[in-house]
């Protein structure tokens, strides 16, 4: 097999994670060149061994390459796309990793030559903590990875990017790309969003909030751990799904405004059947989803 060169940009937790699984598998079979505005983060990404090298020149870092992975935050992806273009090879693969994808294909449809294409990704396996110091060669095992097809690359690039992405150890899940953006914002965006809610209501009770916290068990940690979460990412997430963000928060609402309701009318019976539905459904998920994400 010749050498395959890779650049990624953007070297944080997924970034790197890509690189140090891509590395652990093809070894000197593959040259990962690597692209960061951060000079720690290319200093730490080849000491780490992510990349083989790092640099913040846009032409030394994907001159060569293949395959380039865009890992920056979302809003980040577009302009970083358009201003590395004019250094991409005729014939090379854009792909990404970035949270939503209507948003990004919508500046990237309007920019990519014929000869560049592009295979819009998502890896549906992450954690709470960034930067590559968080990267994990093993993030991505048997977790899912969703490649949007709706992006007009031919199967044969479409195919080399997944073949490359089950090295990583991901299951690959094809999606069109407003279901991705629909199913995304209900499994990922909005129960972000709700997480850092129950840390709001939290600091909305400054008061408590010594006896609160000497009260927190593991019910609070579980649902808040995600909280912890890089807030310009998800800012970035927002701002790039916000019609189906939008419509899923005023439905929680409504679920929300009717346990109020119950609640002042003691209605047992609709609270009972509340949470016995939802532990019905959560227990059944438990079984089905291990290729999606552990819980
Ligand atoms: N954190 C997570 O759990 C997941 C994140 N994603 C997506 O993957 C992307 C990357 O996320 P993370 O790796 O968590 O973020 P991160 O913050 O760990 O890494 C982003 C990296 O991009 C660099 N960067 C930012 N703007 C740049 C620019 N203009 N030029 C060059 N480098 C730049 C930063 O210095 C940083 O090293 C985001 O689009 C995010 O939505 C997808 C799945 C899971
Ligand atoms: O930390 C977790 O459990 C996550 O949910 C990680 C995550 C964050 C963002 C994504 O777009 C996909 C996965």
């Amino acid at each position: 097999m010749s050498e395959l060169k890779i650049c990624i940009v953007g070297i944080g937790l997924i970034g790197g994670s890509i690189g140090l699984a891509l590395k652990k598998e093809l070894r000197d079979k593959v040259c990962i060149s690597g692209l960061d505005k951060n000079r720690e983060t290319l200093r730490i990404a080849v000491e780490r061994g992510a990349v083989d090298m790092a640099t913040s020149d846009y032409a030394q870092a994907v001159k060569d390459a293949d395959i380039i992975f865009f890992s920056t935050p979302v809003l980040q992806i577009g302009p970083m796309v358009e201003k590395i273009l004019p250094f991409i090879k005729s014939g090379a693969v854009i792909t990404d990793t970035g949270s939503t994808k209507q948003f990004i294909w919508q500046q990237l449809r309007k920019i990519l030559p014929p000869d560049i294409y592009y295979v819009a990704g998502h890896p549906m396996a992450g954690k709470e903590h960034s930067g590559i110091k968080a990267a994990d060669a093993n993030l991505f095992k048997n977790k899912c990875y969703v490649i949007v097809e709706d992006t007009g690359a031919p199967r044969k690039v479409v195919h080399k990017i997944c073949s490359i992405l089950k090295l990583t150890g991901a299951n690959i899940t094809t999606l069109d790309i407003a279901k991705h953006d629909r199913c995304a914002s209900i499994i990922s965006h909005v129960p972000h969003v709700t997480a850092a809610a129950l840390v709001t209501l939290l600091n909305h009770n400054k008061n408590d909030i010594e006896a609160n916290l000497k009260l927190a068990g593991g019910g609070f940690k579980d649902t808040t751990r995600i909280a912890s979460s890089n807030a310009d990412m998800w800012a970035d997430i927002c701002m790039s799904n916000p019609e189906a963000i939008m419509a899923h928060l005023e439905e929680l609402k409504e679920i929300i405004d009717t346990v109020i309701i119950d609640i002042k009318n003691k209605n047992r019976e609709n609270i009972y059947d509340y949470f016995y539905e939802a532990k019905e459904r959560r227990d059944k998920i438990l079984d089905k989803t291990h290729n999606l994400f552990e819980i």
